[in-house]
C-alpha cells in the first residue's frame, strides 16, 4: 500500500506519494500531462510494467491526481507543470489537440528556467500530427531534439481517468512521426516504451498520418455522429431507436465518443477530413445512382468488392491466410485408426480454380464456374481480380459468375495485391500484370515472401517487362511498372525453362497474350497443362509441339462455362490413406485425371497399389474419373524422374506411403520440393524421423527405408504399426500437415500436428472428410474466444 502525503501551497496543490521502484526502468521520471483515458491508461501500463522509476502527472482536475496517488499509480501530481516536472526524462502530452500549444508554452518555460533538460523526450498521443508540429514550431524557435510526435491508435467510448486500462495498447499500433530535428535515441526509447506496453510501433510522416487517419478514423466517427443525428431529428425518432437493428447499433457505437474531443479533431485535421468527406460524397452519389438505375451487376460488384475487401484488409495487415483468422496456430490431435472406407467427393482443383478466375476476368462476356475451390489460395486470386475492378459474384457453394472485362479492361488496384500463401497466384499474375498499362505491386504472407520469384521476373524482363523483386533475395514483394510508363509492348521470346514448372510456363504464356509476336516456352519435362487447355477452351489458339508451347500476342478470350473437377492433389491424401491401411476401400468421385497430373497414380501403381479408374469422362476440357483404391502391400521403388513434375505436390504424402512400403524408396530430381511452402524434403524428413522412420535427405530428394513387411501369399500384411506417435511441426505447410494426418492410420500412438491452419489454402474441410471415412482427427483451433473483432 502507498503511503500518501497530501500537501498544498498557495498557487497549486501538490500530491506526493512514496516511490515504488521496479527493476530496469527505461526512464527516471515520466510526466504525463492529462489524465484522460489515454494518459491514465499509459500511466497504468508504465506503472504495471515498471518502465519508470517515478511517475508524475499534471491535470487541471485535482480529483484524478488525488485518485492516482491514493491508488499508488502516481508518485506525485500537480495542477501545473513546474510543480512536478523536475527530473523528468519523458513528457507525454495527453491533452485535447487544441490545448497542446499551451502545453508547449509551459514546457518551454520549464526548459528556460533550467527545471527541465533540453534533451528530455517530449511526445504526445493526439490523433492529428500536422497541427501538433505546427504548434511546436509556433512556440519553440528551434524544435527540441527530444520532440517525437506519436499517435497510439487505441481508444474506447468511455473517457476519463476511471476508464483507464493498462492493456489498452496491447496489439494496437502506435505511429511515430520522425522529425528531421529529432535525435535517434529519443525515437529508440519511445519505441521501447510503446513496445513494452504491448503496442506495435511504426513510423510515418505527419502528412501521410493525417490523411490516413482522416479516412480510417475521423471520417467513420463523423459518419456515426451524422447518422445518429439524422435519425434523432426524425419526428418518429423514438420508434426508430426502439426498433433499431444491430446494424445501427454497430455503426453508431462510436457516436457515443466524447463530442469535445471530436470537435477538436475535426478542426485540427480540417483539410484532410474535408477531402476524405468529398471522396465519400462521390462514392455515396454513385451508390445512390446505382440504386435508382437498378443496376444490379454494378451494385453487386460494388457490394461484393467491399465485402471481400473488408476481410482482405484485415488479413493483409496481419499477413495471415484468409478464411479463418481464428484458426491461426491450430493443431490436429489424431488418434490411431486402422481403416478408411466410403465414397467421397473431394473439393475442386486448385490450379484450375486459379486459372478460371484469371481467364474468366480477361474474357469478353460472362463466365460461369462450378466446382470452384473455396480455399484461401484461389480466393486470393479472386480477390486480386476484384481489386482490379472485375465484378465476380460468389463464390456460393463453388459457383461463381465472372463478368469478364476483356484483355484491356483491368484497372489498377488501389492497394498492393495480396497473394496470401499462394505461389501460383503470384507467379501467374506477375505475367498478366507485366503486360498491363498500369503499375502494380504483388505481395504475400511471410512464407510466400520467402519463395523465389526471379524465376518469373528474369524471363519477363527478357520480354521487356520492368519488374523488381524487392524482397531480400529475389523474393516478393514484386513491383511491376505498367506499359504506359515503359512506352512499349512486351516482346515475344523463346524461353528454355531451367525447371519443369507449370507456374513459370503459365506466367510467360499469359504475358505472351499481350506481347508483340510469338512467345515460346520449352519445358525440360512435361508439367501440368491447365493453362494451355483453358486458353483453348476460351478460344485462344495455343500451339503445342512436344515440350514447346507457343502463343501469339494480340488475341482475345471468350467467356464460357467451366466445371472444375476434384483436385487430384487433394485426393492423393486419401489415396495413400486407403493404400496403407488394413481392409480399406475408398472411391473418390470425379477427380481430375489430366495426364499431366496423374504422377501420383503412376507412382502408387509402381509401388503395387490397387487403384482403378471408372466413369471416365471429360468436364470442361479436362479428363475426370472416379478413382477407387484399396488396401495393398506397397513395395519400395526408385521413382522415375520423369514422373516428378507430374506428382510434384504429392511427394509429402508419397513419403508416408514409402514409409509403409516394403524396402527402400529413392526419390531423386526433386529439388523443386525445397522451394514450396516449406522445404518439403527437410521438413518431411524431420517429421518422419520423429515418428521413427529411417530416412536420408539428399540434395534433390529423399531415401526412405520402408518398414512394411512381406504379405503372406495373396494376403495383405498391413496391420502392424509403422509409425510411433509424436509431435509434428508442419512449418505452416498444408501438405505436410495433411500427410502426417494420413500416417495416423499406421501409427501406434497419438500424433499431434502443429500449424494446420494453412490446410485451408488448398483443402477446406479436410479434417471433416478424414473423420467421415474413419480417421480420428480432432481439430484444436487454438482460438482465444476473447478475440476482439473491433
Ligand atoms: O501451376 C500450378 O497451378 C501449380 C504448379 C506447381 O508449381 P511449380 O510450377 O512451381 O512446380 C505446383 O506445385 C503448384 O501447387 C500449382
Ligand atoms: C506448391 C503449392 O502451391 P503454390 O505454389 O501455389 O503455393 C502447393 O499447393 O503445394
Amino acid at each position: 500500500m502507498q503511503k500518501i502525503n497530501k500537501t498544498s501551497n498557495s498557487q497549486a496543490q501538490v500530491y506526493q506519494a512514496q516511490p515504488l521502484i521496479k527493476a530496469q526502468p527505461l526512464f527516471q521520471q515520466v510526466c504525463i500531462i492529462g489524465l484522460g483515458l489515454i494518459g491514465a491508461s499509459l500511466a497504468q501500463a508504465i506503472k504495471d510494467n515498471g518502465l519508470s522509476k517515478r511517475l508524475v502527472a499534471v491535470d487541471r482536475y485535482a480529483p484524478s491526481l488525488e485518485a492516482g496517488i491514493e491508488q499508488g499509480l502516481l508518485d506525485a501530481g500537480g495542477l501545473t507543470l513546474s510543480e512536478v516536472i523536475t527530473g523528468s526524462d519523458l513528457i507525454v502530452i495527453a491533452v485535447p489537440v487544441q490545448a497542446v500549444e499551451a502545453v508547449f508554452v509551459d514546457i518551454k518555460g520549464v526548459m528556460n528556467s533550467g527545471q527541465l533538460a533540453s534533451d528530455c523526450i517530449i511526445t504526445d498521443v493526439c490523433s492529428t500530427k500536422g497541427n501538433i508540429i505546427a504548434a511546436a514550431k509556433a512556440v519553440f524557435t528551434t524544435l527540441p531534439i527530444g520532440l517525437v510526435p506519436a499517435h497510439p491508435i487505441a481508444g474506447a467510448e468511455n473517457s476519463g481517468y476511471h476508464a483507464r486500462r493498462a492493456e489498452l495498447f496491447v496489439n494496437h499500433s502506435v505511429i511515430i512521426c520522425k522529425l528531421p530535428t529529432t535525435n535517434y535515441m529519443s525515437i529508440i526509447k519511445l519505441r521501447q516504451l510503446w513496445e513494452a506496453v504491448g503496442a506495435t510501433v511504426m513510423a510515418m510522416d505527419a502528412e501521410h498520418h493525417d490523411s490516413i487517419l482522416a479516412h480510417t478514423s475521423h471520417l467513420p466517427h463523423l459518419l456515426a455522429f451524422n447518422l445518429v443525428e439524422q435519425l434523432a431529428s426524425h419526428d418518429d425518432n423514438l420508434d426508430m431507436f426502439r426498433y433499431a437493428a444491430g446494424g445501427f447499433r454497430d455503426f453508431s457505437r462510436i457516436a457515443a465518443s466524447d463530442p469535445k474531443m471530436w470537435h477538436d479533431i475535426f478542426f485540427a485535421n480540417q483539410s484532410a477530413i474535408v477531402s476524405a468527406l468529398d471522396e465519400y460524397s462521390v462514392c455515396l452519389q454513385t451508390m445512390r445512382q446505382l440504386i435508382i438505375d437498378k443496376d444490379s451487376t454494378a451494385l453487386m460488384g460494388l457490394l461484393g468488392r467491399a465485402q471481400a475487401a473488408r476481410r482482405h484488409f484485415g488479413h493483409m495487415l496481419a499477413s495471415t491466410p484468409y478464411t479463418d483468422i481464428s484458426a491461426m496456430s491450430a493443431s490436429y490431435v489424431i488418434s490411431p485408426s486402422t481403416t478408411v472406407t466410403g465414397t467421397i467427393a473431394i473439393p475442386g482443383d486448385k490450379s484450375i480454380s486459379h486459372r478460371s478466375i484469371m481467364l474468366g476476368s480477361l474474357a469478353e462476356g460472362v463466365t460461369h464456374v462450378t466446382g470452384f475451390l473455396e480455399g484461401e489460395d484461389a480466393l486470393a486470386t479472386l480477390q486480386a481480380f476484384r481489386d482490379m475492378g472485375v465484378t465476380i459474384e460468389g463464390p456460393n457453394k463453388g459457383r461463381l459468375t465472372i463478368h469478364g472485362v476483356g484483355m484491356n479492361g483491368l484497372k489498377p488496384s488501389k492497394t498492393p495485391l495480396y497473394m496470401g500463401n499462394s505461389g501460383t497466384s503470384m507467379r501467374l499474375l506477375s505475367g498478366i500484370l507485366a503486360a498491363q498499362a498500369f503499375d502494380s505491386v504483388l505481395t504475400g504472407d511471410t512464407s510466400l515472401n520467402k519463395r523465389p520469384m526471379e524465376r518469373v521476373a528474369a524471363p519477363l524482363r527478357q520480354m521487356g517487362a520492368v519488374i523488381q523483386s524487392t524482397g531480400t533475395s529475389g523474393t516478393s514483394p514484386l513491383s511491376i511498372t505498367g506499359r504506359d510508363n515503359v512506352g512499349k509492348l512486351l516482346q515475344g521470346i523463346n524461353y528454355d525453362m531451367p525447371v519443369a514448372s507449370a507456374q513459370i510456363k503459365s506466367c510467360l504464356l499469359l504475358a505472351g497474350l499481350w506481347a508483340d509476336g510469338t512467345t515460346t516456352v520449352t519445358q525440360p519435362e512435361v508439367s501440368r497443362d491447365h493453362t494451355e487447355r483453358m486458353l483453348s477452351a476460351f478460344g485462344y489458339e495455343v500451339t503445342v509441339d512436344g515440350n514447346r508451347i507457343s502463343v501469339e500476342g494480340g488475341g482475345k478470350l471468350t467467356g464460357g462455362d467451366i466445371a472444375v473437377p476434384a483436385d487430384i492433389s487433394s485426393a492423393a491424401f486419401f489415396m495413400v490413406a486407403a493404400a496403407i491401411s488394413k481392409g480399406s476401400e475408398l472411391t473418390l468421385t470425379q477427380v481430375g485425371v489430366n495426364p499431366t497430373r496423374t504422377g501420383i497414380i503412376d507412382i502408387l501403381k509402381l509401388m503395387n497399389a490397387d487403384i482403378s479408374l471408372s466413369n471416365e469422362t471429360h468436364v470442361g476440357g479436362e479428363p475426370v474419373a472416379d478413382i477407387t483404391i484399396r488396401s495393398s502391400n506397397l513395395m519400395g521403388i526408385e521413382i522415375p524422374e520423369s514422373l516428378v513434375p507430374l506428382a510434384i505436390d504429392e511427394f509429402p504424402v508419397l513419403f508416408i506411403a514409402a514409409s509403409c512400403a516394403q524396402g527402400r524408396t529413392v526419390l531423386t530430381g526433386a529439388k523443386e520440393l525445397r522451394v514450396k511452402e516449406s522445404d518439403r524434403i527437410v521438413v518431411m524428413a524431420e517429421g518422419l524421423q520423429t515418428l521413427g522412420i529411417d530416412c536420408t535427405v539428399t540434395e534433390d530428394g529423399l531415401i526412405i527405408e520402408g518398414k512394411g513387411i512381406e504379405g503372406n501369399g495373396t494376403e495383405i500384411n498391413n496391420s502392424q504399426p509403422i509409425f510411433g506417435g509424436g509431435h509434428i511441426v508442419s512449418h505452416h505447410d498444408h501438405r505436410i500437415a495433411m500427410s502426417f494426418t494420413v500416417a495416423s492410420l499406421r501409427a501406434s500412438q497419438q500424433i499431434t500436428i502443429e500449424g494446420v491452419e494453412t490446410v485451408n489454402t488448398s483443402f477446406p474441410g479436410f479434417a471433416e472428410l478424414a473423420n467421415q471415412i474413419g480417421m480420428a482427427v480432432q481439430v484444436d483451433s487454438g482460438i482465444d474466444n476473447s478475440i476482439d473483432n473491433a
